[in-house]
């Protein structure tokens, strides 16, 4: 059969990947706010007649003005200018079909590059609701371009797009009627074609009136993030006490079942002490990204770059790092992949080097595991979760620390132009429950992945260098002591002192370097490997709260909020900026800063303590 190559092109925000993803089968990220995504993405489906169709997402542009490069690179793919890049047999222009002022003007630039296209008029569902009333035939007979009704968001919302292009028909080339007059000739199209009800979406004028408000935005803002915080310890106490449950009996089991030996030593020390440490957190994980999920479909997004703007161009940010800034919440990979929205190259620097230090989730396990075991749990205010407001504060730090370094950063600068924020503030929408269902399944799955992938590999190994060479005639110590791992954690040990690691935190920073919440995984098994034989050490929290100080855990948590104790942030790094020295400076100037912190919190916790 033969192959039909489309590619998907308009505003950002139109809906395009929610399409794609539709379309494909793929997942894609989607979510309520401009410049979502960066990278192309290629995927495929067949047809009902056996026809495949190649279809491409691309990055939303607002004009094929060779202004940036994102502009330039949309509008070569679409021209088959692009090297190693096959000209798309049809431009599928997506327009958002309740914004169709601005989103027609962009139909009629692709227009102009005389390429077969059709226009799929999205978002019909939210349009309808709206009561915005589109007459497509006219629309069609006006833009002299085929006209497709689309609800990306629906199961079954692209049939007809589906149909089309599977109908074989003839693409067809637009007849450019050039009038010169992009203005004149959308408000003629407008006006013949779509009837706009009197007033547009009171119910978002509403909810900006309040959420935008100069006095309220603010606070509101941080009532939300601290509900999330709170929410996070406090909704996950059950799951996570059944997972520890669960854990503990398995080692029961294997304690009662197995011989002494390497292979016990392994299911119990490295698998059940050390995954199982980190498995706990699941249900954290999954309750900070239903949160995350739900403000990125919203819409408030945007709305709280717009609040913060004012803050961040006083750190000498930009507003465009707010994006890659917030991803970097998830995790610091997409954040500064998202950094290439940002045209300004010192911007770009300044956001990539900081967007470390916002806080992703993979802290959230090493976290939660210091602020559990050392934190009372405690009510504040009758009702406030304390160590729910400790992980706030922990965010809020992170969140500082960047704005701190881009002040140093800005102050080395020569030029100080300021570049305002320009940001469309998209409608407010209810996310879909099916949606978030899907969104939370994929983070369990990332989240297992890591687990069964790097942490458990990394993991592996330290199990193997804490048990070899294994103990010698006569001794008197744990069999971790004598290992590899023991040597060069007592090795290491004094360049930790002052910041009061011990030894066993040395040698879980070592593969924590891989990823952070290795160092979990990593604790759990150096401790279960020298804990006595017959009992396994699944509650990592109550082991670690009777064997460190108060000064060792807060010593701990300053180091986890700098270090850059992630392999593949350093990796994307180097490969966004195609420089090691990048990498180098970043890496540099974020280890100093956890030693410095954590040197600080260790002897002023020690000082006040006094243990
Ligand atoms: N109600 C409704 N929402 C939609 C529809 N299509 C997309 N959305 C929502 O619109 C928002 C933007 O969708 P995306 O697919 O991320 O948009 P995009 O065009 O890829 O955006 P960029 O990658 O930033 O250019 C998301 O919140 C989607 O859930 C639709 O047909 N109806
Ligand atoms: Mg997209």
């Amino acid at each position: 059969m033969d192959t039909l190559t489309i590619a998907l092109v308009g505003n950002p925000n139109c809906g395009k990947t929610a399409l794609f993803n539709q379309l494909t089968g793929a997942r894609q990220k989607v979510a309520n706010y401009a410049g979502v995504t960066v990278e192309r993405k290629q995927g495929h489906f067949i047809a009902p007649s056996g026809r495949k169709v190649q279809v491409l997402d691309l990055p939303g542009t607002y004009s094929l003005d060779a202004m940036g490069p994102d502009e330039i690179i949309t509008r070569d793919i679409c021209l088959g200018r692009r090297e190693g890049e096959t000209m798309p047999d049809l431009i599928v222009c997506v327009a958002d079909a309740t914004n169709l002022r601005l989103h027609l003007r962009f139909v009629m630039e692709v227009k102009r590059l005389g390429r077969p296209m059709i226009l799929a008029l999205n978002m019909m569902d939210a349009a309808r609701k709206r009561g915005i009333t589109i007459d497509t035939a006219k629309l069609e007979a006006e833009l002299g371009v085929r006209v497709i009704e689309t609800v990306a968001v629906k199961a079954n919302g692209t049939a007809d797009l589906v149909a089309h292009l599977d109908a074989n028909v003839a693409p067809h080339v637009p007849d450019i009627r050039e009038t010169g007059d992009l203005h004149g000739d959308v408000r003629r199209i407008l006006n013949a074609a779509v009837v706009m009800p009197q007033r547009t979406s009171l119910i978002d004028d509403r909810l900006d009136g309040i959420l935008l408000n100069p006095f309220l935005g603010i606070p509101i803002l941080m009532v939300i993030m601290f509900v999330v915080f709170q929410a996070v310890f406090t909704w996950a106490t059950p799951a996570m006490e059944a997972i520890e449950a669960s854990m503990a009996w398995l080692g029961g089991v294997v304690t009662q079942t197995l011989p002494d030996g390497l292979l016990k030593s392994f299911i119990a020390d490295a698998l059940i002490g050390g995954l199982g440490a980190v498995i706990v957190f699941l249900p954290q994980i999954i309750i900070l990204f239903f949160f995350i999920l739900i403000l990125e479909e919203s819409g408030y997004l945007p709305r709280a770059a717009f609040l913060l703007d004012n803050l961040m161009s006083k750190a000498g940010l930009t507003g465009r790092s707010f994006i890659p800034l917030l991803s970097s919440h998830a995790c610091a990979i997409p954040g500064i992949m998202a950094t290439r929205s940002i045209h300004d190259i010192r911007d770009r620097i300044t956001t990539i080097m900081i967007a470390p230090l916002m806080t992703c989730s993979a802290r959230l396990p090493v976290y939660a595991l210091l602020i559990g075991a050392f934190l009372p749990n405690t009510k504040v205010f009758g009702f406030l979760s304390f160590q729910g407001l400790v992980l706030f504060a922990m965010y809020i730090t992170g969140i500082f620390s960047g704005l701190m370094v881009s002040l140093v950063i800005a102050l080395f600068r020569k030029d100080k132009s300021e570049h305002p924020l320009i940001m469309e503030l998209p409608s407010y929408r209810l996310p879909h429950v099916k949606n978030l269902a899907i969104g939370l399944g994929e983070r369990a799955m990332i989240f297992m992945r890591r687990i069964t992938g790097i942490i458990f590999t990394v993991n592996t190994l330290l199990w193997v260098a804490s048990t070899f060479p294994g103990k010698p005639e006569g001794g008197t110590l744990p069999n971790i002591d004598y290992s590899f791992a023991g040597m060069v954690g007592h090795w290491i040990e004094p360049i930790f002192a002052p910041i009061g690691f011990n030894w066993q935190i040395c040698v879980a920073l070592i593969p924590g370097l891989a990823a952070r919440e290795v160092a979990v995984s990593a604790l759990g098994t150096v401790y279960a490997i020298s804990g006595s034989d017959d009992t396994v050490a699944t509650q990592l929290g109550s082991l670690i709260s009777s064997q460190w100080t108060l000064a060792t855990a807060l010593s701990l948590m300053a180091w986890y909020v700098f270090a850059p104790q992630c392999l593949s942030t350093l990796a994307v790094i180097r490969r966004e900026t195609n420089s090691w020295k990048m990498v180098g400076v970043t890496a540099g100037y974020l280890f100093a800063l956890a030693y410095v912190a954590a040197f600080i919190t260790y002897q002023i916790t020690h000082f006040f303590v006094g243990h």
